[in-house]
């Protein structure tokens, strides 16, 4: 999980400082989520507030991966929560960009790498070798509120990921985009759909609206909050397993020198 030199590069550093968060960040809708906590962890923010565990002192990123079919609105979003802006002319993404963004979570640096892939077919497979074997640990499948078609497809996106990113646990968000285009009775009614599929694939719902900036900040400081949870509580597992290991690999040690020792005077008594 150590962040190379270009990926640095890319770090909009100045930014974290309105990315503090202390307060853990909720759901869009409190039944619409298959992720429960309602705070961190016991464990991360003992973590946290010691501050001193070795692996706290490593830089720590998450994959998150976008997907979704073309001109659903997936750079938009990216675009409008890592430099507040918004293009309303549409360019289609060739294969995968990506974005590097920090947080300030209880007062710990933690960053999220943010792959915005290509949703046109013939970009696809470009995309697919990038983010294959990547482990991402969150997919947010984004679809259409005006195009309700693209809802339905998020499925196959899901699954195609699955198969190729190597992860077999990541936090998946299902979010709408283009909030702001429809009617309210229309956003009703695909809503109602969003939660049922979103039920489905056991994902969260997000609905969104780059245009307007209505959740984008949310939505991604829920992500960061959830990821930075899970890692910590996984690091912190993994750093107890191997003091238990290092614990009993010295008592065995410990026990075969008494025995050489008891051998070796058995040996002079005789
Ligand atoms: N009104 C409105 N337009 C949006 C919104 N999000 C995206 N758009 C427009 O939808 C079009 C497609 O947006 P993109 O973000 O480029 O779509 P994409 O999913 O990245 O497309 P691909 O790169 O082909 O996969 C652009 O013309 C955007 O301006 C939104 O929230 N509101």
């Amino acid at each position: 999980m150590q962040v190379t030199y270009s990926i640095l590069k890319m770090l909009h550093e100045e930014d974290h400082l309105n990315r503090q968060i202390c307060k853990f960040p909720q759901s869009f809708k409190k039944y619409s989520t298959p992720y429960w906590e309602q705070d961190f962890d016991d464990i991360t923010k003992n973590v946290c507030q010691c501050g001193s565990n070795s692996f706290l002192s490593s830089l720590k990123i998450c994959k998150v991966i976008i997907l979704g079919d073309l001109a659903v609105g997936k750079t938009c979003i990216v675009n409008r929560f890592c430099r507040q802006t918004f293009e309303p002319c549409y360019k289609a993404t060739i294969g995968v960009d990506f974005e590097v963004e920090r947080f300030d979570i209880l007062n710990v640096p933690f960053h999220l790498q943010i792959w915005d892939t290509a949703g046109q077919e013939r970009f696809k497979c470009i995309a697919q070798s990038y983010y294959r074997s990547a482990h991402a640990h969150v997919i947010i499948l984004v679809f259409d509120f005006t195009n309700i078609s693209t809802l339905s497809h998020c499925k196959k996106w899901l699954d195609e990921a699955l198969n190729a990113s190597g992860n077999e646990d990541p936090f998946i968000f299902l979010v709408g985009t283009k909030k702001d285009l429809v009617s309210e009775a229309t956003y009703e009614n695909i809503e109602e759909s969003a939660l049922r599929i979103a039920k489905h694939i056991v994902a969260e719902y997000w609905a969104v609206s780059s245009k307007t900036q209505e959740n984008i900040r949310k939505l991604f400081f829920r992500i960061a909050a959830l990821a930075f949870n899970r890692c910590i509580i996984r690091e912190k597992e993994k750093s107890d397993i191997v003091i238990a290991s290092e614990m009993i690999s010295f008592k065995n040690r410990e026990k075969s020198i008494d025995k050489n020792h008891c051998n070796h005077r058995k040996c002079k008594s005789l």
